[in-house]
């Protein structure tokens, strides 16, 4: 077995974001990220800043971590990152969690195919709006979710999820579901302030923003088959980490 950069392990508690909201769920979030979005909420997986955090792990510690937390109480395994997807041998991991199982959903951008995504059982994939600062490669994404519309398993869950700050963003979200119109499509609210401390102020915030998308979608002719959802677990929880 290998070992897999890991950043934090944490739950039970409720998946905040996208197609299997609210579902109770424990998370590992690996490290490292091919990416650098100005307005990441995970940013100590890859600007440095929680380096001496990381800690390579084989995926028999991971599980016994798993449930040295999470007991008998979980059957959802959420892994984010970061990145996940530049791990080849998360594979391991997650033939792991097939044993004992465990569903797996996984959260990633878009940017890199692994093999093991038709082993993932509810499959995120959000690409990056202008805000980001991040450019979106096409080939990749389309091969993604190409290999994903034709190979998967029938019952593998797979959606798109964008999160929208601005106009701009709104515009390149809905490119994205012309271009895989097929594919289960969400809008996220985001979260244009990942440091406060002051919750009931970010939660007024948050609430704006999605009236915006909502009052912004619901009178958008062009998007009818979509869902507009905020990013639960910061309504909740603020920017607490590990929730
Ligand atoms: C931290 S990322 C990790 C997984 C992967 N790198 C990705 O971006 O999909 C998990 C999810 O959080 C979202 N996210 C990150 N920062 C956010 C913010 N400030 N507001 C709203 N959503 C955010 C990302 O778009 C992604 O859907
Ligand atoms: N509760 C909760 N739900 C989440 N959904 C996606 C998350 C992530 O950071 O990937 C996340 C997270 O960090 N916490
Ligand atoms: S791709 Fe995900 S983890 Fe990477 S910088 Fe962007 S939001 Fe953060
Ligand atoms: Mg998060």
């Amino acid at each position: 077995m290998s070992k897999i950069p890991v950043l934090e392990i944490f739950g039970p508690t409720i998946q905040g974001e996208g197609m299997v909201i609210g579902q109770k769920t424990m998370f590992v979030r690996t490290a490292g990220c091919d990416y650098s979005c100005s307005w990441c909420d995970s940013s100590f997986t890859w600007d440095g800043s929680a380096k001496d955090s990381i800690r390579q792990m084989e995926p028999d510690e991971i599980w016994k971590e798993l449930k040295e937390l999470g007991g008998d109480g979980f059957s959802f395994v959420t892994i984010s990152g970061g990145n996940p997807a530049l791990l080849k041998n998360l594979s391991e991991l997650i033939s792991l969690l097939k044993a004992e199982k465990i569903k797996i959903c996984l959260e990633t951008q878009g940017s890199r195919w692994q093999d093991w995504f038709y082993e993932i059982d509810e499959l995120t994939l959000s690409p990056k709006p202008p805000s980001s600062g991040m450019k979106t490669d096409f080939d990749v994404l389309g091969y993604i979710v190409n290999n994903l519309q034709t190979k998967r398993k029938a019952e593998q869950q797979v959606s798109l999820k964008i999160v929208v700050f601005d106009d701009k963003d709104y515009e390149y979200a809905k490119n994205i579901h012309k271009r895989y119109p097929g594919v289960p499509f969400y809008l996220q609210v985001g979260n244009d302030d990942t440091v406060t401390a002051d919750d009931r102020n970010l939660l007024q915030k948050l609430l704006d923003k999605y009236d915006w998308l909502i009052e912004k979608t619901i009178h958008d002719n062009d998007l009818t088959d979509v869902k507009v959802l905020p990013q639960l677990h910061t309504y909740v929880w603020g920017n607490k980490r590990g929730v």
